[in-house]
């Protein structure tokens, strides 16, 4: 089934991380922002750590670890410097001195769909300001637990720049014209590295745009592409781009069958969601110097800000 899908052509030229341009809420006064991020181990925490010292942020070397990263080694190297692991058992009391040492700790979070529900228990109970990039779990749910915490906070299933901003127009659309895609079929379908443990986060929050269009549409409708071979013929994602890529494609048609619209949005590698989780942290230690009330916020709110590179 996954085979029939016709999908559009990728560009035919390489997919390039987005260019950069000038930082513009941060101009003006640095904020006070010492990073903590959660598992460097795994792939965007290496990818996230190494954005934020070319962005100049202070790396604190530690990060939280699962279990068996723990059993392996001590130490994981970013960029040429070792962060000390920091397993579950030990996690607690080391958090604790780590506040002590740096008071402007925030942690970044990029660990696993099954672990999601404890990490932000773990930032809540210890009052650590973060921002969440791991999908899964039950969202309603977080958001509103850590809301009302008051623990300063971005949770996002995706942090890459113009796909927060394609999020954004479909929210806008849904909100200015429900209903406008009724009589419509959905059609859904996300290529990932095989290692990846749940369905696309970012199809699930669009989706919910479509459905508020008039698309009757269950997430589990999500077609997920998985497989190296199908990755490459169907999908066409370059043969060094199957260990790190996310394609989405969203296709409506009309019930007549005569009018057809496709959106997608194709990323090789990781470094727009790094540059964009750096922004976020950045953006959040502005909105705690601030101390406005709010604390809260989603990419679009970082966005909005105007505090995307
Ligand atoms: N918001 C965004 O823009 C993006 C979000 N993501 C999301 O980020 C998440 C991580 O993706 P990715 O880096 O590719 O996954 P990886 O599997 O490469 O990394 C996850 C890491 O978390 C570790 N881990 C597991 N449990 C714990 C724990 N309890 N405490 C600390 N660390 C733990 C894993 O260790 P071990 O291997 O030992 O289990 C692993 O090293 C996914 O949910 C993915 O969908 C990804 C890209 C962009
Ligand atoms: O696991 C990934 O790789 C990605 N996860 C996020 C998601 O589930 O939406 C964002 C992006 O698709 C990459």
């Amino acid at each position: 089934m996954q085979q029939q899908l016709r999908c559009s052509r990728v560009a035919s030229s390489r997919i390039t991380p987005r260019t950069r341009t000038s930082v513009v809420v941060m101009a003006s006064a640095k904020p006070k922002l010492q990073l903590m991020v959660n598992s460097c181990t795994g792939k965007m925490g290496q990818a996230v750590a190494e954005a934020a010292l070319r962005a100049g942020v202070e790396l604190v070397p530690y990060t939280l670890c699962g279990p068996a990263d723990a059993a392996a080694a001590t130490t994981v190297t970013v960029a040429g410097r070792p962060l000390t692991l920091v397993p579950p058992a030990t996690r607690d009391a080391v958090v604790q001195e780590l506040k002590g040492r740096y008071p402007h700790l925030m942690m970044v979070d990029y660990t696993l769909p099954d672990a999601i529900h404890s990490m932000v228990d773990f930032y809540v109970q210890h009052r650590t300001p973060f921002v969440m990039g791991t999908t899964g779990g039950d969202r309603a749910k977080i958001a509103a637990q850590v809301e009302a915490s008051k623990v300063y906070a971005v949770i996002a299933p995706n942090m890459g720049k113009q796909i927060v901003a394609f999020q954004a127009t479909m929210d806008l659309m849904a909100k200015s014209f429900p209903g406008a895609f009724s009589g419509y079929k959905l059609r859904v379908v996300e290529s990932h590295q095989s290692t990846k443990k749940d369905t696309s986060g970012t199809a699930k929050a669009v989706v919910q745009s479509f459905v508020e269009m008039g698309v009757p549409f269950e997430v589990s409708q999500i077609e997920l592409v998985r497989e190296p071979k199908a990755q490459m013929e169907v999908m066409k994602v370059p043969a060094d781009a199957i260990n790190g890529h996310a394609y989405h494609t969203y296709q409506l048609v009309s019930g007549d069958g005569t009018v057809m619209f496709e959106f997608q949005h194709n990323v090789i590698g990781r470094t727009t969601y790094a540059e964009g989780t750096v922004d976020a942290a950045l953006f959040l230690a502005a909105r705690i110097d601030a101390h406005d009330g709010k604390t809260l916020y989603n990419m679009i709110d970082v966005l909005r800000a105007g505090a995307m590179r």
